[in-house]
């Protein structure tokens, strides 16, 4: 009896008009959600193919192809509501410790898709989203990554959403990433050296002037400051009978520390580590570009980050863990979790009014 029910159900539901009611509803639900705010930044951690494939006796890159179009509708779900940026964890390099069977479905499963993905008319072109591969590139093999940065060039002119593939990631070698090109910045400064307002300059122009341009300053190099050499040094080193080789100061004049650790400009072999802020370091983060994240959903029911948004996730991101695995998830365990991010932002924006400062700025970046 109860086969009965399901196999009736299923005819009802494909034939072509349940699927026509089923897309209305569908389209109702999204503009009704469209009402309220949305969140500009999704991550979705897609938990669970394995599982899935498991529990239908399935292939287990099956249950990735499943997971794959469980993407595909999430992504046009998000898009159509009006988010800009979807972050998916695709492949972690942990994942390369998988069966060589798995991990060679996964790399050939990236390869189809993107290009089924990035073809001209699909998803990304009618939502104006382009891609981007975050990830450690140097980890991917030749022919997987000649897809990917066709994907990424073909979809570039995109410029009203984006797509964050993260593959293959993790969130440490992301921030380890990240701190290294900071210190490599750092250690490269450009300063302006030789020009009417070098640091040199100025600094001759200040002493000039506390001497009434008595004495004759000798020329202070930049290079010399810069390496620290005067640095704590007195100008007058307490030798009166000292000749024009020091830039003497009159007597109570405050001694000046001639070299300020300013990092950028200021020292090419000393940058100061207090110039390093959260701001440094965010800009050298992958989504460096996107809008803070908003909302961090985990499907199959793990609670646990696993290594992925570590740096992105802010005090006012909302981590959703979901019981459904990830080839299953869909507009009804979707709308469930944006329904409550809605009631939660109203909740906020009643508590304080600058409650939802993350996803202000994130408008304002967006527009
Ligand atoms: C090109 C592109 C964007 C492809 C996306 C395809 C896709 C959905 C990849 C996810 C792969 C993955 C490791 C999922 C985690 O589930 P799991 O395998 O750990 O499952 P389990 O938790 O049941 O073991």
């Amino acid at each position: 009896m109860a086969d009965t029910v399901s196999l009736l159900r299923r005819l009802i539901l494909e034939s072509p008009p349940g699927e026509w009611a089923i897309n209305q509803l569908r389209e109702l639900l999204i503009g009704a959600l469209k009402q309220g705010p949305i969140p500009q930044h999704v991550a979705f951690e897609m938990d669970g193919n394995r599982r899935y494939a498991r529990s239908r006796r399935m292939e287990t890159v099956e249950g990735h192809h499943r997971g794959f179009e469980a993407l595909a509708r999430i992504m046009e779900i998000c898009y159509k509501c009006g988010v800009k940026v979807v972050t998916v964890y695709a492949f972690s390099i942990e994942n390369f410790n998988r069966p060589k069977y798995e991990v060679e479905g996964l790399m050939q499963l990236a390869k189809v898709k993107l290009e089924q993905l990035t073809t001209y008319g699909d998803i990304l072109d009618r939502y104006g989203a382009c891609v981007r591969i975050l990830g450690q590139r140097e980890m991917i093999r030749d022919d997987v990554l000649e897809v990917m940065d066709r994907a990424v060039a073909r979809t570039k002119h995109n410029n009203k959403a984006v797509l964050n593939i993260c593959f293959p990631y993790t969130s440490r070698a992301e921030m380890t990433t990240a701190i290294r090109s900071t210190v490599q910045e750092f250690l490269s400064p450009t300063p302006p050296k030789n020009t009417p307002f070098s640091p040199s300059r100025i600094r001759q122009k200040i002493l000039s002037g506390q001497l009434d341009g008595r004495d004759l300053l000798p020329t202070i190099p930049d290079e010399a400051l810069d390496d620290g050499e005067y640095e704590g040094k007195d100008i007058d080193d307490g030798d009166d009978n000292d000749s024009s080789e020091s830039a003497t100061l009159p007597p109570g004049s405050p001694e000046p520390r001639l070299l300020s650790r300013s990092g950028s400009y200021g020292s090419t072999t000393l940058p100061n580590p207090d110039n390093i802020t959260v701001d440094t370091i965010e800009r050298h983060i992958y989504t460096a570009d996107d809008p803070p994240l908003d909302l961090f959903v985990r499907t199959s029911g793990v609670e646990r980050l696993s290594d992925f948004m570590l740096w992105q996730c802010h005090q006012d991101t909302h981590i959703f863990f979901r019981k459904c695995l990830w080839p299953d998830f869909d507009l009804k365990d979707f709308i469930w979790v944006l329904l409550e991010w809605q009631w939660r932002q109203k909740q906020s924006d009643r508590e304080k009014p600058s409650g939802r400062a993350g996803t202000v700025k994130a408008r304002s970046m967006m527009e």
